[in-house]
């Protein structure tokens, strides 16, 4: 297979530059073998030549709008140009929570209409996050038949993936950003339109990336802020390794499950991404020692679950730990 065309380089496209180290993500056919061997040990690849949406590489905001339908859309609206998911479910339990974003419901029409008013504008920002379902209209519907599904049927049989669960369609302005943090699904993530450089962070990074508690709203998200982080509170931060790629119309970045990642919208133009999220697959019947960074984060999960069933305050949480293992280990 031909060597597959570079991505441009970041310098071209004014990316935020951070001050950590970051090494290539690998670009590969995925008829490789090393993109296989990588997918085995889930670790991330951006896979070329997958054909996976190759039927919406036409997508643009004025197709969709003629297509997707009279249902409502979940658009996010932001004061800067960071989308800091929050779970609203758990906002009760910490009310000096400020929300970082604003959730609208809107017709495809009424964001286009907002997108357009808001380009330019530096003080209010829109992210198009919402699953692909079957309200969409004829044409969506056909692109939407014509993904790759023998593709990526055969990758989840031979990776031993659990069930695809969503399809999101995300539509980010230029410069949009998701802060650091991680997913409990396997991420097919495809580039349709735009261009989008992804930092990847291993799961066993998470000493250094400081996590919310899970009980937090912002669960599963880092406390860090990377564009001034403060070394005060989060001192492992400075030790950080990170991964990274350029994803141009086309691309599919395998995102394994628990690896963080934070994605910036290039400058240049909007962003067009369809994201396939999968279950992880069933646990080994046989667990095998030394336990992966993932096991480790799951168990954690479950520990600050339990405690905080136990205490009922989350407050009550970090004292215990404290008691338990300051001074022991
Ligand atoms: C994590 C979060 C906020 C979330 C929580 C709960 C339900 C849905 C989602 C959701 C969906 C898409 C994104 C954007 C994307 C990064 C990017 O392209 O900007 C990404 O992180 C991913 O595709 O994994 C982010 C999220
Ligand atoms: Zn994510």
């Amino acid at each position: 297979m031909a060597e597959p065309k570079g991505p441009p380089s970041s310098s071209k496209i004014e990316m935020k530059k951070y001050s950590f180290p970051v090494k290539p993500i690998q670009r590969l056919c995925w008829t490789e073998a090393t993109a296989d061997h990588l997918m085995t040990h889930e670790e991330p690849v951006v896979l070329t030549d997958t054909d996976l949406v190759q039927s919406a590489l036409h997508w643009d905001l004025s197709y969709l709008e003629q297509n997707m339908g009279p249902a409502k859309h979940t658009v996010y609206v932001s004061k800067s140009r960071y989308f800091m998911y929050y779970d609203e479910r758990k906002v009760n339990d910490f009310p000096s929570f400020k929300e970082p974003m604003k959730k609208r419901e809107w017709t495809f029409s009424k964001f286009v209409d907002e997108y357009k008013s808001h380009e330019g504008r530096t003080d209010e920002y829109l992210y198009y996050q919402d699953a692909l379902t079957d309200t969409v209209g004829s044409g969506i519907k056909h692109d939407f038949v014509h993904f790759n599904w023998h593709w990526v049927s055969e990758r989840k049989k031979r990776y031993n993936w659990g069930q695809l669960t969503s399809n999101l369609l995300l539509i980010s302005q230029p410069g949009n950003i998701t802060p650091c943090h991680y997913d409990e699904q396997h991420n097919f993530f495809c580039q349709v339109r735009g261009l989008k450089r992804c930092l990847l962070f291993a799961p066993d990074q998470y000493d250094k990336l400081y996590p919310y508690p899970v009980a937090h709203p912002c669960d599963r998200q880092s406390q860090v802020d990377f564009d001034s982080p403060d070394f005060e509170r989060f001192p492992k931060f400075k030790e950080i390794e990170g991964y990274e790629c350029i994803l141009s119309p086309g691309d599919v970045l395998y995102i394994p499950m628990y690896w963080w990642h934070t994605i910036e919208t290039s400058p240049g133009e909007l962003s067009i991404s369809i994201t396939f999220w999968y279950r992880g697959g069933p646990v080994p019947s046989k667990i095998t020692y030394p336990l992966s960074s993932q096991q480790k984060v799951a168990i954690t999960r479950n520990i600050e679950k339990m405690l905080h069933e136990a205490l009922q305050d989350h407050n009550e949480v970090g004292p215990l730990l404290h008691m338990i293992c300051d001074g022991r280990y």
